[in-house]
C-alpha cells in the first residue's frame, strides 16, 4: 500500500504506541484519525502534529471503543472529513486484572467490533476500496504471565481472531489485509500499571517477576514499534502476519 494519501484511523493514539502509529503515517503524507477516551491529551496530539504537518491531516475524536455508538460514529466521521478510509489499527488497550472484564471489553471485545466495522466500509466485494487492518497484539499473545493472566488471554484472543479473518478476507476475496502486532515491552504508560495493585489485583504479588522480564528482555521505544507498523502497511504481501517485535531480535514473524 502506497500510505501517501491514504486515510488511517488509529485508536488509542492520544499516546504511546497509537500516536506513534499515527506520527509514522502522517510523515508518510497520509491524514489520520486518532480516537482515544483521553480527550485532554488528544486535543493536545492533535494540535502537535497540526503544527508539525500542516492543519487539516489530524482529526481527533473522542471516544470510548467499548461504546458501539461512538464507535460507529467515529467510523462515519472519519469518512465524512476525509472522505474514505483505507487503514484501520486497532491500538487502544489496557492491563487491568482487578476490572478484568473491561480489559476484554477493550482488547478483544471492541478490537472485534471495530474491525467489522472496518470491513464494512474496505470490502471489495462489497463496493469498496479495500485497505489494511492492524491489530495490535503482544508478546503476551504468545507467553504466560502471572501477572496478568486476563490481559494475557485478551492477546492471545487478538492473534485468533486477526489471523481467522485474515483467511476469511482471502477466502472471501475482501481485497482487505488484516495482519497482527506482537511488540515486547515498549517504554509507555501501560507499563506503569506492573506497579499499582489496582491493576494487577491479586497477582499484584508477582509485579517483580514481570519487573525482572523487562530487565532481561529489554524495553523498546515507540518508534521501534511504529517501523513495523508502517512494514505490514506498505508490504501487500502480508496477510494473517503476526509480526513480533523484541530488543533481542528486532522485527521477525512467527511461522505456524
Ligand atoms: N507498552 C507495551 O509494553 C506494550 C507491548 C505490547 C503491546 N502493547 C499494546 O499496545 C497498545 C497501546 O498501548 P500503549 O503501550 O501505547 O499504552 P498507553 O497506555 O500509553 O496507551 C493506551 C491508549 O489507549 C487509550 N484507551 C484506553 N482505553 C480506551 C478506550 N476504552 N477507548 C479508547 N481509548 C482507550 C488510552 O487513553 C491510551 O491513550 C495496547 O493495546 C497495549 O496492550 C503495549
Ligand atoms: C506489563 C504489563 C503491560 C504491558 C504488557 C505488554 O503487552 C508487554 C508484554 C511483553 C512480554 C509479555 C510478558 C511477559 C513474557 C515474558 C517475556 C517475553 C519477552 C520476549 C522478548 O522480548 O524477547
Amino acid at each position: 500500500m502506497i500510505l501517501k494519501n491514504c486515510v488511517g484511523l488509529i485508536t488509542g493514539a492520544s499516546q504511546g504506541l497509537g500516536k506513534a502509529f499515527a506520527e509514522s503515517l502522517l510523515k508518510k503524507g497520509a491524514q489520520v484519525v486518532i480516537c482515544d477516551i483521553n480527550q485532554a491529551q488528544g486535543e493536545i496530539t492533535r494540535a502537535e502534529f497540526d503544527l508539525r504537518y500542516g492543519p487539516g491531516r489530524t482529526a481527533f475524536i473522542t471516544c470510548d471503543v467499548t461504546s458501539l455508538p461512538q464507535l460507529k460514529d467515529v467510523f462515519s466521521q472519519t469518512v465524512q472529513t476525509f472522505g474514505r478510509l483505507d487503514v484501520l489499527c486497532n491500538n487502544a488497550g489496557i492491563n487491568n486484572e482487578n476490572s478484568w472484564e473491561r480489559t476484554i471489553s477493550v482488547n478483544l471485545v471492541a478490537l472485534i467490533q471495530a474491525s467489522y466495522l472496518a470491513l464494512d466500509h474496505m470490502r471489495r466485494d462489497r463496493g469498496g476500496k479495500g485497505g489494511s487492518i492492524i491489530n495490535v497484539a503482544s508478546m503476551s499473545g504468545f507467553v504466560p504471565a502471572a501477572h496478568a493472566p486476563v490481559y494475557t488471554a485478551s492477546k492471545h484472543g487478538v492473534l485468533g481472531f486477526t489471523r481467522s479473518l485474515a483467511e476469511a478476507s482471502s477466502l472471501g476475496n475482501y481485497g482487505v489485509r488484516i495482519n497482527a502486532l506482537c511488540p515486547s515491552f515498549v517504554n509507555t504508560e501501560i507499563l506503569e500499571t506492573v506497579n499499582h495493585e489496582e491493576n494487577l489485583g491479586i497477582f499484584y504479588q508477582f509485579k517483580d517477576n514481570v519487573k525482572n522480564l523487562m530487565q532481561a528482555f529489554g524495553v523498546l521505544e515507540p518508534s521501534d514499534v511504529a517501523n513495523g507498523f508502517v512494514q505490514l502497511l506498505e508490504d501487500d504481501n502480508l496477510n494473517g502476519a503476526v509480526m513480533k517485535i523484541t530488543t533481542s531480535k528486532g522485527i521477525h514473524f512467527e511461522n505456524y
